[in-house]
């Protein structure tokens, strides 16, 4: 398969803008999968402390904070991205 056929693109110029472009996007994937996994480790510490502390693992009035943070930077798809940012964090509820 050509570089053409792989991008969608229909002349070489774009096939080469297209795949350069796309090599940024593999690695700007691999750090936001790095920080979501960085993330995940760090709410478990905040986890394992309250339910070790006699608390419960959920604390919903600071994942409404959560929400609120990523609704306000990123829109309504920002909702729906925390929340499953959350559901990776804590597990489902
Ligand atoms: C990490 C915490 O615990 C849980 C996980 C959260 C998160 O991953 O952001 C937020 C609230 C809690 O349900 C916290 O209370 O800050």
């Amino acid at each position: 398969m050509t570089a053409i056929d792989v991008t969608g693109a229909r002349t070489p110029e774009a096939a080469g803008v297209i795949t350069g472009a796309r090599e940024r996007i593999d690695a700007l994937d691999d750090r936001i999968i790095g920080l979501i996994q960085e993330r995940v480790a760090v709410s478990a510490v905040i986890q394992e402390a309250r339910i070790a502390s006699g608390g419960r693992r959920v604390n919903l009035s600071r994942e409404m904070d959560v929400l609120g943070h990523y609704r306000e930077a990123l829109g309504k798809p920002g909702t729906a991205l925390a929340m499953t940012l959350l559901e990776l964090c804590r597990g489902k509820i």
